[in-house]
This record gives C-alpha cells, sequence and structure tokens, in this order.
C-alpha cells in the first residue's frame, strides 16, 4: 500500500497528511473507502465508523441522497459540499452519471448557483482576487499550494445570459472545471478556477447583504487592463506553460484580451472560439440529415456578440474551405443586434460587427430579416428567452423542408425557444440543438432527442490537447479540428432520432479524439513542447485523470 501524496509543485514539499488531516483533504480522503490497511498505517482508526465501503457503494448512497433533494439548488449545493470532501467520489459520481449530474453542476442550475452565491456559500474554491490586491497577485498566486496546468477565469461580469453577478460569477469557473476533470480527465489537482473581481456595477448585489464580492462599482479603463495584466503576468510566471481560458467575460473585455494575448500565451476564449466550434460541428450535422453543403447556407444570427462572431467567423473559414471566397463567405452569415440587423453604413458598429456589416437596407425585427434574408439557420445567442416566436418557427419551416434552429443562450430561461416549440412549430422539421439541456419530445408519434449545442462538447478536449502537447499557444486551427472531430463522432442513429451531437455518456471518448485531433495541430505547426508520439489518441488518453481509488 502507498500513502496517498498530492503531486505537489517540484518546488513545494511533498505532502502527505494522515489521520484527521487526511480525512479533511478533499484530492485525498476516500471516506468510509479507506481500506483496513490503510486505517492501520494512516492513522485512520476511530476516526471512521468499521464498515469500510466500495466505491460504488458510497456512490449509490450519494446518488440516493441526492435524488431525495427537492431542488436542483440542493443537489447543487450537495454536490458542492462532495466536492469539498472527497474528490475522486465527486468525480466518479459525475462521470457515471453525467446525463443526471452535468446540468445540477453546470447549465442550467449553475446559473441559478451563481444568482444565489452569496446564501449557499461554504467553503471557498480556487482564488479570490481583488481589485483591492492590485500589487499583491503574485504573493496571492503562490499562497496556492498546487502547480497549475489549466486556469479559467472570469470577472463575472456576463454571466451566462444572466448578465453582472460580480464575484458570484465563480460558480462558472468552478463548474467548467469540473467538467474538465469528468470530461477529459484533467486532474483536479491542475485545475485553477480564478475569480478577477473588479467590483460589479449589478445594483442588487450592491445592496445585498449576503453578496461575497468587493462592494464597489467596477474599475474600468487603463486601471481594469492594468489589473488583468498583472494576473497574466504573475499567473504564467507561477505556473510556466498554464493554460489559461477566459470565461463569461463581457464583450468589452473578452474581445480585447483574446487579442492582447493570444499570440503570445497559451490562452484561449471559450465564449468566442469554444462556442464556435460546437455550433460549427451542429452545422455539420444538421447538413447530414438535410443533404446541404455548408457552402450554400445562410446564417442568420440573434446576437452580434462573442457567441455570435465567434461562430460565424468559424463558418466562414468552413465555408471558404469548401471553396467561398471571403466575401462570398461572408455575406452568407447575417447578425441582428440590439438595435436590428447589423449593416453597412449603421452608426458606432463595434469592431466585431464590421466584417458582417453588409449592404441592406435597415431591418429592425428578427421576423422580417428572416422573411428578406431567406436563411436556412438561425442561431440564437442573445440571451433574450422567447426570441425565436412561433411565428419565426414556422417562417423557417415555410422557407425550409429542414431548417436549422439553435437556440443556444443559457440558461433555460434565456433559450430561444424550447425544443417543444422548435418541434411544434416546424411540424418535427427543425434541424434543432440547445445550450442548455432539454427532455426529448414526443410528437406525432416520433420522439426527438435534442442535445446541447454547448462549448462543454469542445473546451475538455482542446483543453486535453493543449496541456497534453505543452502547447505554447491555443489557435482557431485547433478549434476547426474539434468542429470536424466532433461532427464526426455522430452517428446515424444520434442524426436518426433528431440528435446533432453525440451522447453524454461517450464524453471522455470524444474529448479524447479532440485531445488527439487539437495535439495532432500543435505538433504539426511547431507548437507543442516536444516530439510527437506515433499514437497521438494513446498519448492523450495516458495523460487522462480517472477517477478512482
Ligand atoms: N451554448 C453555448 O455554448 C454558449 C452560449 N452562450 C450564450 O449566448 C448568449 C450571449 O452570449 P455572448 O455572445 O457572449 O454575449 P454578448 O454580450 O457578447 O452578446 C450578446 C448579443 O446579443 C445582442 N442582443 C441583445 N438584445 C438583443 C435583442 N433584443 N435582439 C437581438 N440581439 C440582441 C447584443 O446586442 P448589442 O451588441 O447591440 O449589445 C449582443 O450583440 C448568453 O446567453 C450565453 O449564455 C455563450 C457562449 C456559449
Ligand atoms: C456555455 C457558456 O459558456 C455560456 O453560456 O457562457
Ligand atoms: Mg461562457
Amino acid at each position: 500500500m502507498t500513502q496517498p501524496q498530492r503531486m505537489s509543485a517540484p518546488t513545494l514539499p511533498t505532502y502527505s497528511p494522515r489521520g484527521l488531516a487526511l480525512l479533511r483533504d478533499p484530492l485525498l480522503n476516500k471516506g468510509t473507502g479507506f481500506t483496513e490497511q490503510e486505517r492501520d498505517a494512516l492513522g485512520l482508526r476511530g476516526f471512521l465508523p468499521a464498515g469500510v465501503m466500495s466505491m460504488q457503494a458510497q456512490a449509490e448512497r450519494i446518488l440516493v441522497n441526492l435524488r431525495s433533494l427537492p431542488s436542483d439548488l440542493e443537489k447543487y449545493v450537495a454536490l458542492n459540499a462532495l466536492h469539498d470532501r472527497n474528490e475522486a467520489l465527486f468525480f466518479r459520481v459525475v462521470c457515471d452519471n453525467i446525463d443526471e449530474i452535468q446540468p445540477l453542476i453546470y447549465t442550467p442550475t449553475v446559473g441559478l448557483a451563481c444568482q444565489k452565491y452569496g446564501l449557499i456559500f461554504q467553503r471557498p474554491r480556487g482564488l479570490f482576487i481583488s481589485a483591492n490586491d492590485r500589487g499583491r497577485i503574485a504573493e496571492i498566486l503562490a499562497n496556492w499550494p498546487y502547480r497549475a496546468k489549466l486556469i479559467v477565469v472570469t470577472d463575472g461580469e456576463r454571466i451566462l445570459g444572466l448578465g453582472d453577478l460580480g464575484a458570484n460569477g465563480m460558480g462558472i469557473p468552478v463548474g467548467k472545471l469540473s467538467l474538465y476533470s469528468a470530461c477529459a480527465g484533467i486532474h483536479p489537482e491542475e485545475c485553477l478556477p480564478v475569480m478577477l473581481d473588479v467590483g460589479t456595477n449589478n445594483e442588487e448585489l450592491l445592496n445585498d447583504a449576503y453578496y461575497i464580492g468587493l462592494r464597489q462599482k467596477r474599475i474600468t479603463g487603463a486601471a481594469y487592463d492594468a489589473f488583468v495584466d498583472e494576473f497574466m503576468t504573475a499567473a504564467r510566471a507561477a505556473f510556466p506553460g498554464v493554460l489559461i481560458q477566459f470565461e463569461d467575460f463581457a464583450n468589452h473585455a473578452a474581445f480585447k484580451l483574446l487579442h492582447k494575448y493570444r499570440d503570445d500565451a497559451c490562452v484561449f476564449n471559450d465564449d468566442i472560439q469554444g462556442t464556435a466550434a460546437v455550433a460549427l460541428a451542429g452545422l455539420f450535422s444538421a447538413l447530414r440529415i438535410n443533404g446541404g453543403k455548408l457552402r450554400d447556407q445562410t446564417v442568420l444570427f440573434l446576437g452580434a456578440g462573442e457567441a455570435a462572431t465567434g461562430i460565424a467567423d468559424l463558418v466562414v473559414s468552413a465555408m471558404m474551405a469548401e471553396g467561398l471566397s471571403e466575401a462570398e463567405a461572408l455575406r452568407r452569415n447575417w447578425l441582428t443586434d440590439s438595435r436590428g440587423l447589423v449593416i453597412k453604413g449603421r452608426e458606432n458598429l463595434h469592431g466585431h460587427k464590421l466584417r458582417y456589416a453588409h449592404e441592406q437596407a435597415p431591418i429592425g425585427d428578427f421576423l422580417t430579416a428572416i422573411k428578406t434574408l431567406k436563411p436556412t439557420a438561425i442561431i440564437g445567442v442573445a440571451a433574450v428567452g422567447g426570441a425565436f416566436t412561433p411565428e419565426v418557427l414556422q417562417t423557417m419551416a415555410e422557407l425550409n423542408e429542414r431548417p436549422i434552429v439553435f437556440a443556444l443562450s443559457n440558461p433555460t430561461s434565456k433559450a430561444e425557444c424550447s425544443a417543444e416549440a422548435a418541434y411544434r412549430y416546424t411540424k418535427g422539421r427543425a434541424l434543432f440543438a440547445c445550450g442548455s439541456p432539454y427532455d426529448p419530445v414526443r410528437l406525432d408519434g416520433k420522439t426527438f432527442v435534442p442535445r446541447q449545442g454547448n462549448n462543454s462538447y469542445i473546451f475538455p478536449g482542446v483543453g486535453l490537447g493543449a496541456i497534453a502537447t505543452g502547447a505554447r499557444l491555443v489557435t482557431d486551427e485547433m478549434f476547426m479540428a474539434a468542429a470536424h472531430t466532433l461532427a464526426n463522432c455522430v452517428t446515424g442513429a444520434d442524426l436518426e432520432q433528431g440528435s446533432l451531437y453525440p451522447a453524454l455518456p461517450r464524453i471522455r471518448e470524444v474529448s479524447a479524439l479532440i485531445g488527439a485531433a487539437v495535439a495532432g495541430v500543435a505538433y504539426q505547426n511547431g507548437l507543442a513542447a516536444g516530439p510527437a508520439p506515433n499514437d497521438l489518441l494513446g498519448f492523450v488518453e495516458s495523460k487522462m485523470y480517472d477517477a478512482r481509488y
């Protein structure tokens, strides 16, 4: 028997706690799963009841308890408590019940959890770095006892479609990193969630007695840029080669940060790039059903922000790969924002929209845009719940034999339409994907199984490939490879039931394949740290953490 040890940074002493300290270390604790031999060797006698349970029995007990809880928020809290007690058991439960658990630790429940974060707050997880810590960020990162290989960082300004949730947004990096470990086997010890608490402009939170963050308005401008820059410099120095994922920043910061760091550091923006890959994969699946070619599609977006322009940019690249010129491809993608259709000559258009500002008379509403532009696909990423009205859906079905309808906004309350509405108002002809999960829909004797067009299919595998190879940069080519790989995982049986993505229980296999594809791009483009192994898939699989005692 070997004593459980943390994989500490080489500079830190190896830490092998015993007794109570061991039971209170979530990365090493097995609770009632410690064997008789371990109980003797590790000073655990007396701290545990006599019964020794298998991991499987422990997991079953967790599920029995979980299923008896009356609300999803309580289930979230219970799962969080397990995460804080026994990480291996937490990840075992997540991995073996991913269809049931993912919606509880990720969208939609994580949205509600962030809204109530102050109220349900128990143990801190990750690092909270506030604007008051300016000048001391390196010191704070040095407090972290593990060697981080992956950071998910947010400043909480655009949490899902729920807006500015300030420091309460920490639930998002925590949830994303849980999926990294569960879905792609990134070791939990290598994952670091970070909240850059620069304040909040959410008055409700500023007046909330239980708000956990800095009670001040957001810092902006040069002070904000310098603060984030201090974090980026300190993080890269503390954890050389670390992959940093920007998550749920408001779009004015998201585009700026991505452009500032992407050519120099191992970073990506999940909302822009990860979302792009999952949406493109969904389009490829839809086209397998309706027999179309991507180059012939006209895509109309509801939204013109991070997700919309990220997706549109990757779709344009994919259309160009099918032979269109850039101008032709751009012209097949249209954006609408809070002021209507994005068109040439409109005043004060932000930089990320300019590529899609085509010659066209102004159009104020989405339905008129559909009737005018006759899209084959509509993609909702504006966080306007219910915006795909019955009339929108019926019009899409009049224009197209198999209309592509993606309602990608999160959480469920912000979805542009429900799965039920998508199928009902198109008479079962919609090729549908949703950002948050929906149950299967039974209509006219047929069962439709909608799956999530959510970047959670993409970022775990991309991160795995980037970390396994020690990639210097994360490139758009990697996201293109991820999109193709994900699309190739979709089976005929999936398509038969209207599923544009593979079943979630296959996610570790899917992530490994995406990881291998991303690794391939890293090696081909000289971005990897070492020589390419012969067997890329075997190589990335060998790096995957499996939650077992
Ligand atoms: N499924 C997935 O994997 C992902 C889903 N999302 C979801 O997408 C949504 C948007 O995220 P993101 O793109 O990052 O956010 P942004 O804030 O970057 O973009 C939102 C866009 O919606 C536009 N908008 C707002 N109101 C309307 C309206 N009434 N009609 C048309 N457009 C409108 C905004 O217009 P304006 O530019 O004028 O302000 C803006 O362009 C969120 O709900 C998020 O959860 C995001 C990432 C991944
Ligand atoms: C899924 C995701 O990243 C979002 O909704 O922001
Ligand atoms: Mg996000």
